[in-house]
C-alpha cells in the first residue's frame, strides 16, 4: 500500500490530499494497464493458460484495491473545499466487487469469464446440412440470420442458437446475480441495479428514461405496424399476424434489436438507388483495414485525432483463424495514453461499417481524455461513450457522404420518396433499437431487485419483450430455456441502458454539431437534420473534442451543455430528425387502416417443454362470450 505519512512536512490537508490523490493516479494507471493486458489476452485468445493468467491479475488487482481503500477512506473528503479532488475521492471511495472476499471476487470473475467463453465458442449446425455443425455467431449465423428468406430455416438458426448459448448459462448466470448483489451491498447499494445507475448522478434517471421512451413510442409503434404488413405480405397471414407481435426470427437480427437487414423485403419505394452499399463494397474489394480507414479519416477531417501507429498494429480487425476467441466487437483503453485498440471479426458490409465506426468513436473518447487522471477515464456518463461513434454515423451514412466517398453513384437528387427510403433505413437501425435496449435493462434491474425470480427469467424476459418491442418468439419459450443469456452483454456483465441513452443524446450532439457547422438550420427548410453531414467542419470538430476532453471530470449535464447547450437528454433531436418519416407512416398506416400496436399473446410461461406439450394437447377452451 502507499504509505501517505512519507512525506515529510505537509503545508495544508487538501494539499496532502492532492498528492495522495497523485500518488493513487499513478499506481492505478500502472496497475489498470496490467489488467487490461491480460483481460486481452484472455478475449483474443480463450484457452486455460490465458484465463487462468487473467484471474489471477484481477485477483490480485482486486487485493490492492481493497487495500488501498482502506488508507483513501480515512480521507475526510467530504470536507474538502476543492470540488475537483472532492471527486475523485469520491469516485476512488467507491470499492466496487473487490468489495467481495478473495474467494467469491474469483468466483465472480470465474462465473462471466465462463459464460462469455460459452457464449463466444458455441456452435450450430447447419439447417441444409445437419453434418455441418460448426457455424458460429459471427460470422455464419449472424449471415444467414441477415440474409435468409426461409421462415423454417430462420427458426431454427435463431432456436438452436439459444439451444448452444443461453440455456448452457442459466445457472451460472443465477450465481452471477447473488455475487453481484453481495458486492453492491458491500459498497452500501440497494443491489447491483442501484450500483450500476450510480453512473448517471441522477436519483430520478429511471423516471427520465421512461419519459423519453414515452416520448418516442408513437413513432416506433407507427414503425411496427408497417413492418409488419410489410412482413405478413411477404410471408402470410399463417407466418405474420397482422394485429398481432411480429415473430422476432423474421427480423434480420439474432435478437431483433436492429432490423436493417429486412430493409430490401419492406422498402417503402422499390426502384430507387440503393442505399444499402454492402454490394458496392465488395465490388469495390473493401477489406476491414480499409473500412477502419475510412472512419479515421472521418475523424481527422473534423481536427480530432488520428489513431496512433500501435492502433494499426496491436488491434484485430479480422477473426483469426485456428483459435477461439471473443468475436463480439469491443474497443480497449489500455491507460497508459499509448496503447489504444479495437477487436472485432469484421465482416465487409454496411453494417459492419457502422459498427466499425462505433468502435473507432470509443477510442476517439480514449484519445480525447488520455491525459486526465486515471480516475476520470470515463465518459461523462456511460451513454456519451456509446454515442460518439454514432454520431459521426449519422454524417457518414446520409447518401450526401456516401456519395463523396464514392460509396454511392450519380448525383443528389431532392426527391422525397428516396429520402423517405433513407429515413426508413435509418428507422429500422434507430427507432427499433430503443424499446429493446429499454427492455434488456428493465429486465436485468427486476432481476437484480428481486422482482424477478429465476423460477420465471423467461416468462419474464418474453412478457417485456411483448409489451415494449410487439414481438414473439417463433416458438414457444419455457423455463428450461434461457433467452436473455444469448445476449452478449447479459453474459458479460455490461450494463445495456447506455445505449438507449446513447440513441437519445446522439441526435442532440448531431443537431448541435450540425449548426455549429452550419449543415442545419431549424428556420431553413432546405437544410433537414437527416441531410447533414458534418464531414471537414474543423469547427464542429473542436467543439465535440471540447467535451470529449472532459472525460468524467465533471458531472454529465456540464458535459452536454458544453455541446448542445442543454443539460438534460431529451427527444427532440431524434424526433425533428425523423419528422418526415413519422408523417409518411401515419399517411401510409392510415391508408391500410393498420392496427397500431398488436394484441397481447397469451405466450407460454410454462416450466418445462412436457408440461407444455400437454398443454398445446389440451382442447382450447372456447372463447367464453362476453
Ligand atoms: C458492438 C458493440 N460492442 C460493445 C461496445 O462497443 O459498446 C463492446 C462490448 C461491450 C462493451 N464494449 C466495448 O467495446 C466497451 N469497451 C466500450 C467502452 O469502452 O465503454 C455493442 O455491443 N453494441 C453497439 C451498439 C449496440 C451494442 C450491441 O451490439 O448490442
Ligand atoms: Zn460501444
Amino acid at each position: 500500500a502507499l504509505d501517505p505519512e512519507q512525506e515529510v512536512r505537509v503545508v495544508d490537508p487538501e494539499q496532502e490530499a492532492r498528492q495522495y490523490l497523485e500518488l493513487l493516479d499513478k499506481e492505478y494507471g500502472r496497475r489498470a494497464n496490467v489488467e487490461t493486458l491480460a483481460e486481452w489476452g484472455y478475449a483474443s485468445n480463450i484457452t486455460d493458460e490465458t484465463l487462468q493468467y487473467k484471474l489471477n491479475v484481477s485477483a490480485e488487482h482486486a487485493k490492492f484495491q481493497k487495500q488501498q481503500w482502506l488508507e483513501t477512506i480515512k480521507y475526510p473528503w467530504h470536507t474538502y473545499k476543492d470540488p475537483d479532488i472532492r471527486r475523485q475521492f469520491q469516485k476512488y471511495s467507491v470499492l466496487g466487487t473487490a468489495a467481495l472476499s478473495e474467494e467469491k471476487f474469483d468466483k465472480l470473475e470465474k462465473l462471466v469469464s465462463e459464460m462469455e467463453s460459452i457464449y463466444s465458442t458455441a456452435k450450430v449446425c447447419d439447417y441444409n446440412d445437419a453434418t455441418k455443425c460448426d457455424l458460429s455467431l459471427e460470422p455464419e449465423l449472424t449471415e444467414r440470420l441477415a440474409e435468409s428468406r426461409d421462415p423454417k430455416e430462420l427458426s431454427h438458426i435463431w432456436v438452436e442458437w439459444r439451444h448452444a448459448s443461453g440455456e448452457k448459462v442459466r445457472s451460472q448466470f443465477e450465481h452471477y446475480v447473488a455475487l453481484s448483489n453481495e458486492a453492491a451491498v458491500l459498497n452500501n447499494f440497494t443491489d447491483a441495479s442501484a450500483y450500476w445507475l450510480k453512473d448517471y448522478e441522477a436519483e430520478d434517471f429511471q423516471d427520465q428514461v421512461k419519459a423519453l421512451w414515452d416520448q418516442v413510442k408513437p413513432l416506433y409503434q407507427q414503425l411496427h405496424a408497417y413492418v409488419r404488413r410489410r412482413l405478413n405480405e411477404k410471408y402470410g397471414d399463417d407466418v405474420v399476424n397482422r394485429r398481432g407481435p411480429i415473430p422476432a426470427h423474421l427480423l434480420g437480427n439474432m435478437w431483433a434489436q436492429t432490423w436493417n437487414n429486412i430493409f430490401d423485403i419492406s422498402v417503402p419505394f422499390p426502384g430507387k438507388q440503393n442505399i444499402d452499399v454492402t454490394e458496392e463494397m465488395v465490388k469495390q474489394g473493401y477489406t476491414p483495414l480499409r473500412m477502419f480507414k475510412l472512419s479515421e479519416e472521418f475523424f481527422v477531417s473534423l481536427n480530432l485525432s488520428a489513431m496512433p501507429e500501435t492502433f494499426w498494429k496491436n488491434s484485430i480487425l479480422e477473426k483469426p483463424e485456428g483459435r477461439e476467441l471473443i468475436c463480439h466487437a469491443s474497443a480497449w483503453d489500455f491507460y497508459d495514453s499509448k496503447d489504444f485498440r479495437i477487436k472485432q471479426c469484421t465482416a465487409v458490409n454496411m453494417e459492419d461499417l457502422f459498427t466499425a465506426h462505433h468502435e473507432m468513436g470509443h477510442i476517439q473518447y480514449f484519445l480525447q481524455y488520455k491525459d486526465q487522471p486515471f480516475i476520470y477515464k470515463e465518459g461523462a456518463n456511460p451513454g456519451f461513450h456509446e454515442a460518439v461513434g454514432d454520431v459521426m454515423a449519422l454524417s457518414v451514412s446520409t447518401p450526401k457522404h456516401l456519395r463523396k466517398v464514392g460509396l454511392l453513384d450519380g448525383a443528389s437528387t431532392d426527391d422525397p420518396e428516396a429520402t423517405i427510403n433513407y429515413l426508413y433505413l435509418q428507422g429500422l437501425q434507430k427507432i427499433v433499437f430503443l424499446p429493446f435496449a429499454y427492455v434488456v435493462d428493465l429486465w436485468r434491474w427486476a432481476v437484480f431487485q428481486g422482482e424477478i425470480t429465476s423460477d420465471a427469467y423467461n416468462c419474464n424476459w418474453w412478457k417485456l419483450r411483448g409489451q415494449y418491442q410487439g414481438i414473439e418468439p417463433p416458438v414457444d419459450r419455457t423455463e428450461e430455456d434461457f433467452d436473455p443469456g444469448s445476449k452478449y452483454h447479459v453474459i458479460a456483465s455490461v450494463p445495456y441502458i447506455r445505449y438507449f441513452v446513447s440513441f437519445i443524446i446522439q441526435f442532440q450532439f448531431h443537431r448541435a454539431l450540425c449548426i455549429e457547422a452550419g449543415e442545419y438550420d431549424p428556420q431553413d427548410e432546405s437544410k433537414p437534420l437527416h441531410e447533414c453531414d458534418i464531414y471537414q467542419s474543423t469547427k464542429a470538430g473542436n467543439l465535440l473534442s471540447k467535451m470529449l476532453q472532459m472525460g468524467s471530470s465533471k458531472p454529465w449535464p456540464d458535459a452536454m451543455e458544453v455541446v448542445t447547450g442543454q443539460r438534460l437528454m431529451d427527444a427532440s433531436g431524434l424526433l425533428e430528425y425523423f419528422r418526415p418519416l413519422h408523417k409518411w407512416l401515419e399517411q401510409e398506416n392510415a391508408k391500410t387502416s393498420e392496427y397500431i400496436g398488436w394484441d397481447p399473446t397469451d405466450k407460454h410461461c410454462v416450466q418445462t417443454r412436457v408440461e407444455l406439450e400437454k398443454l398445446k394437447a389440451q382442447p382450447v377452451e372456447k372463447e367464453d362470450s362476453e
